[in-house]
């Protein structure tokens, strides 16, 4: 059988971000990414320093895992990583939810694409802003929601940009303008991935939420549009598995 870099698989959670924030979900946690964001909050995914956890196991193993630690209370699997789309394996995966009748949401970057992308029912797409030190390929970029929006049109899938300063939104700003029918999210940018002073996280992030807020209120070209923070990160903080 055809093995999958497991990082990690946990939950029931909610899911913190985006379009479907709030549901309950579980988690399958890829290893390897084709991107290393400055401010990755999942780097060990990449950076060789999460190296001692990655399982390679088969689809079988993962719907096992996820019964085990789920079992009958789940509906909703997320997929993340790392860049999940960047293993054609996930494919059997996405095949044993679908049979089970579970709901598949996945998070990725928008570099790559796989054809078991069409089975998944909410893909979030995160283009980088400058920031992050990563380069957007837009003809990548434009394929992959072209496709997407053909088969299974524009509300199965949605744009997230995380915002750090002025330059990231002016790029987020682009991507929507660029994108208009495509469900967009704003996203606060964390930039304190290691501390363990939740109160002072939550408070700072907070803050930056609310200037994210009113700076798009006052933004007459930035009409249909959600705002959001990370809600897992006010809640438990930068704690993983979470
Ligand atoms: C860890 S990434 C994994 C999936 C995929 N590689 C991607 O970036 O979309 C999951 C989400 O977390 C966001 N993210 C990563 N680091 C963050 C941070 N420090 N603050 C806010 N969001 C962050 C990413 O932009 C992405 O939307
Ligand atoms: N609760 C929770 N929600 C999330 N949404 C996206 C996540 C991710 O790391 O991809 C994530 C995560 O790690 N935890
Ligand atoms: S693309 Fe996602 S997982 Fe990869 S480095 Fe950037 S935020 Fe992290
Ligand atoms: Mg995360």
């Amino acid at each position: 059988m055809s093995k999958i870099p497991v990082m990690e698989i946990f939950g029931p959670t909610i899911q913190g971000e985006g379009m479907v924030i709030g549901q309950k979900t579980m988690f399958v946690r890829t290893a390897g990414c084709d991107y290393s964001c400055e401010w990755c909050d999942s780097a060990f995914t990449w950076d060789g320093s999460g190296k001692e956890l990655i399982r390679q196991m088969t689809a079988e193993e993962i719907w096992t895992e996820l019964k085990r630690l789920g079992g009958d209370g789940f509906s909703f699997v997320t997929i993340s990583g790392g860049n999940p789309a960047l293993i054609r394996n996930l494919e059997g995966l996405v095949r044993i939810l679908k049979e089970n009748g579970i709901q598949i949401g996945v998070e990725t970057q928008g570099s790559r694409w796989q054809d078991w992308l069409y089975d998944v029912n909410q893909v979030t797409i995160s283009p980088k802003p400058p920031s992050s030190g990563m380069k957007t390929d837009f003809t990548v970029l434009t394929e992959i929601i072209d496709k997407l929006n053909a088969r299974n049109g524009n509300q199965h899938i949605s744009l997230k940009v995380v915002v750090f300063d002025e330059e990231d939104y002016e790029y987020a700003k682009k991507v929507h303008l660029r994108y208009p029918t495509i469900p967009f999210f704003l996203q606060v940018g964390n930039d304190d991935t290691t501390t363990k002073d939740q109160t002072k996280l939550v408070s700072h992030l907070l803050k930056k939420y609310e200037r994210l807020i009113n700076k798009v209120m006052a933004d007459e070209e930035l009409q249909n549009v959600k705002v959001l923070p990370q809600l897992h990160t006010l809640v438990w903080g930068n704690k993983r598995g979470v």
